[in-house]
């Protein structure tokens, strides 16, 4: 059974002249434990579709089935449920609470979900050991991102969704950051979905879906996918 189900998935943005199909007639299914990645150029429609699927925003047409619940129509109560418990969030500006050090920011996530795990290990994990103290500012770019990843981790979330998580990142710390998604993804066989413009680290993933005008261009399962560090671009 597949672990995400996407059926007939449409997001339109006002009517008429002004209408906006963001997403039109998205079909697609995932596998657990998937690395999925989401190429497309700006204004394809991935982050309208990875908002979608970490319950931030619902669809206007069309079946979103996560674990073999259907999202697409919950309330808003269910949402914050799901999304609390389910999905962890990282984003291409880091989107840290500047004035709590490392570990508060990733603590206070922990907090509001029932299954945590130990914070502290999840810092070390992700290479923050010697920074758990610092506030955001005190960090460089690829650090806060890991802040933000272990925050998204240490909820211990089945599903983690990164939305351009290097977007803001040099090409070195992109690629240590690419190398952690992809490890996580590995060890922990949870599904990661990483939306992106760049094409180039397609060949790092278990599956490709490319976005275009907000219809699905190509759908490609990967069966040897190349280890982040082996990947030039
Ligand atoms: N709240 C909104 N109201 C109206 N139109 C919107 C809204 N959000 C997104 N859109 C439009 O939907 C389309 C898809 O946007 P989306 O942000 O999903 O694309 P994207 O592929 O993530 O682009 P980028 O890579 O630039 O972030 C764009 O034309 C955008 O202008």
């Amino acid at each position: 059974m597949a672990y995400i189900e996407v059926r007939n998935e449409s997001k339109i943005y006002g009517s008429g002249e002004q209408e906006v199909r963001a997403n039109d007639n998205v079909n697609f299914t995932i596998s657990k434990g998937e690395l999925t990645v989401i190429v497309g150029a700006s204004g394809a429609g991935k982050s309208t579709l990875l908002n979608i699927l970490g319950g931030m925003d619902s669809p206007t047409k069309g079946q979103v089935i996560i674990n073999g619940k259907d999202i697409a129509n919950y309330s808003s109560r269910k949402m914050t449920t799901f999304r609390r418990r389910s999905i962890g969030f990282v984003f291409q500006f880091y989107n840290l609470i500047p004035n709590l050090t490392a570990l508060e920011n990733v603590e206070l996530a922990s907090q509001i979900s029932p299954d945590a795990l130990d914070v502290k290990k999840v810092m070390a994990d992700v290479g923050l050991k010697q920074r758990m103290a610092n506030f955001p500012a005190q960090l460089s770019g690829g650090e806060q991102q890991r802040v933000a990843i272990a925050r998204a981790i240490a909820k211990n979330p089945e599903l983690l969704l990164c939305d351009e998580p290097t977007g803001a990142l040099d090409y070195q710390t992109g690629k240590s950051i690419l190398t952690l998604l992809q490890n996580f993804s590995r060890q922990t066989k949870k599904n990661v979905i990483i939306v992106t413009h760049n094409g180039m680290i397609k060949s790092m993933a278990d599956h490709v879906i490319e976005i275009g005008d907000g219809k699905v261009k190509q759908d490609i399962l990967n069966s040897k996918p190349t280890p982040v560090e082996q990947i030039e671009w």
